[in-house]
């Protein structure tokens, strides 16, 4: 078993199974500065990781395109040969790493911590360590997997739906469409197979078992899945070995959702004027700009329906996603209006630039202080590093030019998607006084957010997303998403957690009992070796679901496991997870805490935007959001009560009046121009 030394946290075996976190493998402590010096000064990194897996620091950079993938395509550009240091981002991720330039740039490849397991050593889904067919995914989403409806008596809907903001931000596999129907079809549109010689290679459709509960009353055999393009897809990223999937937006925590992965994507939506990106005004509101395409990017019985155009293409996936789309948007607009009174001589770039600066970092203290700990547990985040106690306005200068901020595969394909499980398939409306209006089935309105703007249901949707409980993190997946995903009017759509299960095949995931050895656990050598994290009862499913322990996919195994106290997932998944979030952190050199004299910001600003706060971003941007409980990730209790917005702190955007002269003197060279 290959390991990737590129590898920062590391399990505590000595304190397994009573596991309460990590502790840190190498890199030197950090260093909290008050006044203001650049990390260079102090010149702490960490040593330098090899990474034999996937696209290593140091190997020749990957060219990036500009545009929207189309199934089948791959994108290709080219990255500057030489990075200015300028005080803000590209938009493409690129200069990000000044002397890796295209490190987390749009339409690379995924980082791996695991050599794949593909069956033939190059690319071919993966197969059992017998040479047999793994189990159905289906099968195993039904057999492995429950769908009972738990709510979670302490998170609400918010907390689910952030975490699609933040995967969206993150990672999406090229050659998909995600929501939409794939033009490539390898089951018929009744449901049966389309045999192998005719299918596109493309094709690696779902079996459906006989006796299905769901589909086998309207004869569905075949789920459509169609396998993720690659770098062996592409003509200009194959450098041979091992097919590595690409992924079509930028690694880092940018709102890349928002301002879109490339100076063109981002052309298409920023208004250029006042640093505003554009908004449309609807019956008194402001909201995201429309698609030309209404029929082709939504689910839209006809082309009058609303459709929306924004940085990402599944931005119409479903109502809870568009509202956290369009307060973020809104949020944008927002601050660049306030600056642009505060600094009027600032122009328009300048103020988009500022704007968007200052939007990324107060999403970046939300994801990282508020939202994640939920997730990972804030004592273990706090251990390896990925938050600090820092006071006021204190900076962190952990950047490491050696950490690879690229998505991991096992990341984004496994360990990310077990929340899936926090999906509700019912959306409840509700008033300022926190009464129930009605409710939205969520398969109705898979890409078709124009539900949002009908009404009071904006206002009504995003209360109700703050109060209802989220389902809980556990095996059981919503029915909503296990048996009606994007069913488009038909009686039965996909399943999510088949689709979860097919694409760790797909991606050739390295399998749960090396992860687990990877991690620091104990290697399982048969079924009942599982059993110190996963319950006897499940283990017997899985055992007459695999032919052999060994072929447990990442996705099932790591789903199944018991969850560390304080977190949200068991010992394996909880590893990934902060490895990727400490990468994601350490490898971004705009990371909003770092005291850079160019990137940063002054420790007046930096207090600031430590008050930001998910509660504060729904009432500024809803259209009459007037109370909001203060920890909004969080369900209404005696210690998390509804109050008014103007008792919950707001960032003071006063500190930004004219205090860096070097803001108009950035080059031009990597932002938007019309
Ligand atoms: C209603 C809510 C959601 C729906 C309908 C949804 C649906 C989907 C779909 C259809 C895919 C692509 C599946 C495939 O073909 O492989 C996907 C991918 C993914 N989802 Fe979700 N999802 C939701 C919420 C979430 C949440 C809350 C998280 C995590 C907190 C999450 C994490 C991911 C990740 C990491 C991926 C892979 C991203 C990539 O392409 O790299 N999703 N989701």
């Amino acid at each position: 078993l290959k390991v990737s030394t590129g590898y920062h946290i590391v399990h505590n075996q000595q304190s397994y199974p009573d596991f309460h976190g990590f502790s840190y493998l190498q890199g030197s402590a950090p260093y909290i500065v008050g006044n203001g010096l650049p990390p260079s000064a102090a010149g702490a990194t960490s040593p330098a990781p090899q990474t034999p897996f996937g696209p290593a620091i140091g190997s020749p950079i990957t060219p990036y395109g500009y545009s929207f993938p189309t199934p089948g395509r791959v994108a290709c550009a080219q990255s500057p040969a030489v990075c200015e240091k300028t005080a803000y981002r590209t938009l493409d991720g690129s200069c990000n790493h000044l002397e890796q330039p295209g490190l987390g740039v749009a339409n690379t490849r995924y980082g791996r911590l695991l050599t794949p397991k593909y069956a033939d050593g190059i690319s071919a889904p993966t197969r059992s360590v017998t040479g047999e067919e793994l189990p159905s995914a289906r099968l195993v989403s039904l057999v492995a997997f429950g769908e009972q409806d738990v709510p979670d008596p302490e998170f609400t809907l918010h907390n689910m739906q952030w975490g699609q903001i933040i995967t969206h931000d993150m990672s999406m596999q090229a050659g998909g469409t995600q929501s939409k129907k794939h033009p490539t079809r390898c089951c018929t549109d009744d449901g049966r197979l389309i045999g192998l010689d005719t299918a596109h290679k493309t094709c690696f459709a779902i079996i459906v078992p006989p006796h299905d509960p769901a589909y086998s009353q309207v004869g569905t055999e075949c789920l459509n899945f169609v396998r993720t393009l690659t770098d062996r897809d592409s003509n200009c990223q194959y450098a041979g070995g091992p097919a590595e999937q690409l992924t079509v937006v930028t690694s880092y925590l940018d709102l890349s959702l928002v301002y879109g992965n490339s100076i063109q994507q981002n052309s298409d939506i920023r208004e250029f004027q006042g640093g505003r990106m554009i908004v449309e005004e609807r019956n008194g509101g402001k909201w995201l700009p429309l698609s030309r395409n209404v029929t082709g990017d939504c689910d839209a019985v006809d082309s009058s329906e609303v459709c929306y155009r924004s940085g990402d293409v599944r931005v119409n996936q479903n109502p809870g996603l568009a509202i956290l789309q369009t307060v973020l948007l809104r949020e944008h607009n927002r601050i660049a209006d306030a600056l642009a009174a505060l600094n009027p001589h600032y122009d328009d770039r300048t103020l988009f630039q500022e704007s968007r600066k200052i939007n990324i970092a107060q999403y970046q203290q939300i994801s990282y202080y508020e939202w994640l700990p939920i997730f990972l547990g804030a004592e273990n985040m706090l251990k390896n590093r990925l938050i600090y106690k820092a006071p006021g306005g204190s900076y962190v200068n952990d950047f490491d030019l050696n950490i690879d901020p690229s998505v991991l595969n096992e990341h984004a394909t496994a360990a990310f998607r077990y929340f899936h499980s926090q999906i509700e398939g019912r959306l409840d409306l509700l008033s300022e006084m926190r009464t129930v209006l009605g409710s939205l089935t969520l398969s109705d309105w898979f890409n078709r957010p124009g539900i949002i703007e009908v009404g009071d249901n904006f206002d009504s949707l995003t209360r109700g997303h703050a109060t209802q409980p989220e389902e809980l993190t556990d095996i059981n997946f919503d029915r909503q998403i296990k048996h009606f995903l994007f069913r488009r009017n038909m009686p039965f759509g996909s399943d999510l957690r088949s689709l979860d299960i097919q694409r760790n095949r797909d991606h050739g995931l390295a399998s749960y009992n090396d992860m687990r050895e990877f991690c620091g656990l104990r290697r399982a050598h048969s079924w009942e070796d599982y059993s110190d994290l996963i319950s006897v009862p499940i283990i017997e499913k899985l055992k007459s679901l695999y032919h052999s322990h060994e072929d447990v996919d990442l996705t099932v195994g790591g789903s199944l496991e018991a969850h560390v106290s304080g977190a949200l997932a068991g010992p394996t998944f909880l590893c990934i997870l902060t490895e990727q979030f400490y990468r994601t952190r350490v490898g971004d050199r705009f990371f909003f805490e770092n005291g850079d004299k160019i990137t940063g910001f002054t420790p007046d600003q930096l207090v600031e935007l430590r008050k930001a706060s998910m509660a504060r971003l729904l009432c500024d941007n809803g259209n009459r959001i007037t109370s909001m409980q203060p920890e909004a990730f969080r369900t209404v209790s005696g210690s998390n009560p509804i109050m008014p917005c103007t008792n919950i702190a707001q960032v003071d955007l006063t500190k930004w009046i004219d205090q860096k002269p070097y803001a108009t003197a950035d080059p031009s060279a990597h932002y938007g121009r019309k």
